[in-house]
């Protein structure tokens, strides 16, 4: 079988089946780790397998649980209450996705999940000097949440996402390391990042219908993502053989894996890894991830320490406007909107 994301990548699968994967095949690291060797398995974790655990990462448990706890109350409203605040009303898709109207997968029918997207506004970020950035200059991701009237929900969720953030940012610098970058060369590419969070929600599907999944395979459009996946087994990834393995929820930790942006920007030396959620637990499945990418206004230019003689696979790209293609590619409506301008 083959498979292409819409980033175009092709990648072969051998089976559509998952099996179990050890810590080799995606690593388990802690950030309390020594930093050498902390840089050693973050270097073998991205340019080998592309997805990670990490633990000991500072994010406190009630704060995790509480955005679980507004997730699921806040899905268990009926249809119209939930699409007063429906995602067609923001031109940047922020709001409340209902089931089956974003397809990931080209090759199946639209995604199981009903979602809320949020994204950055420098009133959630705990860092001081953000509120003196200035605004993005014009691009077409820039624009306002949109947040239920449901009471403590946003509460929980800038709690959260400025914990997430503070650690996204922290990662960065390793990351920077890790490419032998000075530690804060990515500082002021992500001073006000575009960081968008989502509430999945995924309802229990039969094992011998793959007609559409909870989510279809893809890769990650940001530079990289932080998973909360709280503790149902769905999530798979595509290794490099072809094999789809499973990322099971691990106490204590967040997956963290490397999107397209970062994959750009490295010219593939960050590896992005498909991956989808096939829920056949019989549960309900609810995660939080977190993207994490560029200043929408920023132009990502392939390292130079990244070029192969002198080249590199990837034009640069505005970082907004990648985001809102990409989006719009999986979303039907937009998609014509997008062929359109094209
Ligand atoms: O829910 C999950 O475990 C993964 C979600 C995901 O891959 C995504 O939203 O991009
Ligand atoms: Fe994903």
């Amino acid at each position: 079988m083959e498979f292409t994301s819409f980033a175009g990548n092709k990648r072969t699968v051998t089976s559509d089946v998952a099996r179990r994967a050890d810590f080799n095949e995606i690593p388990l690291i802690s950030l309390e780790a020594p930093k050498e060797v902390l840089l050693e398995q973050l270097r073998d974790a991205c340019t080998r397998v592309g997805f990670l655990y990490i633990q000991d990462h500072g994010v406190p448990q009630e704060k995790i649980d509480a955005v679980f706890n507004v997730a699921k109350n806040f899905f268990a409203q009926d249809g119209t209450t939930k699409n007063q605040i429906n995602y067609k009303k923001s031109s940047i898709l922020r709001g409340y996705e209902p089931p089956a109207e974003v397809r990931t997968d080209e090759t199946r029918k639209p995604d199981l999940n009903e979602a809320f997207n949020w994204g950055y506004e420098k009133s959630l970020d705990p860092l001081p000097k953000a509120k003196e950035q200035p605004e993005w200059k014009a691009n077409p991701m820039s624009g306002p949440n949109v947040w239920p009237e449901f009471p403590g929900f946003k509460e929980a969720i800038a709690d959260y996402y400025g914990e997430i953030l503070s650690l996204a940012r922290r990662l960065i610098k390793l990351f920077a390391c890790v490419l032998q970058l000075p530690e804060d060369f990515f500082d002021q590419f992500v001073s006000t990042p575009g960081a968008m969070g989502r509430l999945l929600h995924y309802p229990p599907q039969a094992a011998n219908d793959a007609e559409a999944l909870g989510i279809g395979a893809h890769t990650d459009i940001e530079c990289f993502t932080i998973l909360c996946q709280g503790n149902v087994p769905a999530l798979q990834i595509l290794n490099a053989n072809g094999e789809w393995i499973q990322a099971p929820p691990v106490p204590g930790t967040f997956v963290v894996n490397i999107g397209d942006m970062l994959a750009r920007w490295t010219n593939d030396r960050f590896i992005s890894t498909v991956h989808r959620v096939w829920n056949v637990t019989g549960q309900e499945r609810y995660s939080i991830p977190f993207f994490f990418g560029a200043n929408y206004d920023s132009v990502i230019t392939t390292l130079d320490s990244c070029l192969t003689e002198g080249q590199t696979k990837y034009e640069p790209v505005l970082a907004g406007d990648y985001v809102y293609r990409r989006l719009a590619a999986s979303r039907m409506e937009k998609k014509q909107e997008i062929q359109g301008k094209a």
